[in-house]
């Protein structure tokens, strides 16, 4: 079987690629996985480095509406189909598997006239374009990360994130994740961050906040995103302030914390309700507005907070996040309501419907046909 993965940008966007080619690997060592991709995306970086082949093709922005013209492959959409279609026709696909975004566009497209059949996994709780497009003109399966996810045929599914957060126990964990980022055993842990690129907003309300924090001996743990730093005013003997660009170990990071402060991307949101972390949300106002949808079902519940761009100030972070991180009793019950409402399991289920739709057209019209 050979299945290729067209999905690719930030992080974000990259990752649950990543996490469900290790469930089809789980489930099938022999299975072949082709990447599509952009030089421009972090897939360039990422993919190479898990250890799978990347085929690149030229980056093509998209259109805002959906229209069935793209149908019609404008102008240098031709070329991006052009080379999605051969590499899918080198490795003989059995199955194409787009994660959205600009990267998928050409794939669904390319899939579409090779009739290689398609399944489309929506990360956001909006839908973007090339998803739409897809679950409307092309696809054989959709699956969605959130249970409301407006798309045709949607199945929920989850988003595949990475193991070692799925299968996450944070309490366990707990002494050896502080101990890892040189934070105190004992005292309350606030985590922020801002996504893969962070946040300024976050930065500088928290570590203008810092001296309110230290007062209620509330430690931080900060990823600052890699291109900002930040300055926290530091009382003389206060707790820790550990701030740093990018964590690698999420896992650690998510065991340390108590209550984490956060942009509301997909993969950050699942997260956090996977390990049972409760949040304070702070959606970035960007695309569709996805991730004030992205973060309502863990708020709606009870696990988290929202809060809005313009209202996340050092006031806000004094009067609300001081008061909630050093609240063990209603955090625990906040972290029990978020713990129950995504699939931890999404990976294995994703490559399941993957493993199934190349299986069973395998079955129908034997692919050598084509
Ligand atoms: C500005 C923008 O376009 N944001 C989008 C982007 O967000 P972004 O790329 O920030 O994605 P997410 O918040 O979904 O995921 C961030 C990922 O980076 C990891 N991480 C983050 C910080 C760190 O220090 N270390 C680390 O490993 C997190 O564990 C998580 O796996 O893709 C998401 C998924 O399509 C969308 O929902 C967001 O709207």
């Amino acid at each position: 079987m050979h299945v290729v993965l067209a999905g690719g940008g930030s992080a974000g966007h990259v990752s649950p690629a990543l996490a469900l080619a290790a469930a089809l690997r789980r489930a099938d060592p022999e299975v072949g996985l082709t990447f599509l991709g952009t030089e421009e995306g972090l897939e360039s970086r990422l993919v190479p480095a898990a250890g799978y082949e990347l085929a690149l093709i030229p980056r093509v922005p998209l259109p805002r509406d959906l229209t069935p013209r793209l149908l019609t492959v404008p102008g240098r959409l031709a070329g991006a189909v052009r080379a999605a279609a051969t590499v899918i026709q080198r490795v003989n696909a059995d199955v194409v598997v787009g994660l959205g975004g600009y990267v998928a566009m050409p794939a669904y497209l390319a899939a579409r006239r090779l009739k290689v059949p398609v399944v489309v996994h929506e990360q956001n709780a909006r839908p973007g374009i090339a998803n739409r497009f897809a679950a409307r003109f092309v696809t054989s399966e959709v699956a969605v990360s959130f249970p409301a996810t407006p798309l045709r045929h949607a199945n929920f599914v989850g988003l595949p994130i990475r193991r070692e957060i799925a299968t996450l126990d944070r309490l366990a964990r707990r002494q050896e994740a502080r101990a890892a980022f040189g934070l105190d055993p004992e005292r309350p842990c606030l985590l922020v961050t801002g996504g893969s690129q962070g946040a300024l907003r976050l930065n500088q309300a928290v570590s203008a906040a810092a001296a309110a924090l230290a007062q209620a001996g509330v430690q931080v743990l900060h990823a600052t995103g890699p291109r900002n730093v930040v300055e926290p005013e530091r009382p003389e003997g206060a707790p820790p302030y550990v701030a740093v660009p990018y964590i690698d170990r999420m896992d650690l990071a998510y065991a340390a914390a108590d209550l984490a402060i956060v942009r509301a991307g997909a993969n950050t949101v699942t997260e956090l309700a996977a390990v049972g972390l409760p949040a304070v949300f702070v959606p970035y106002p960007v695309g569709n507005g996805e991730q004030r949808f992205n973060a309502q079902p863990v708020v709606d519940a009870g696990g988290g907070l929202l809060v809005d761009d313009a209202a996340l100030t050092p006031e806000w972070v004094r009067e609300h996040v001081v008061g909630l991180v050093t609240d063990a009793d209603r955090l625990a019950t906040m972290a029990k309501v978020a713990s129950d409402l995504m699939p931890a399991d999404a990976d294995d289920r994703l490559a399941e419907l993957v493993r199934s739709v190349a299986t069973s057209t395998r079955g129908n019209a034997g692919k050598g046909a084509r």
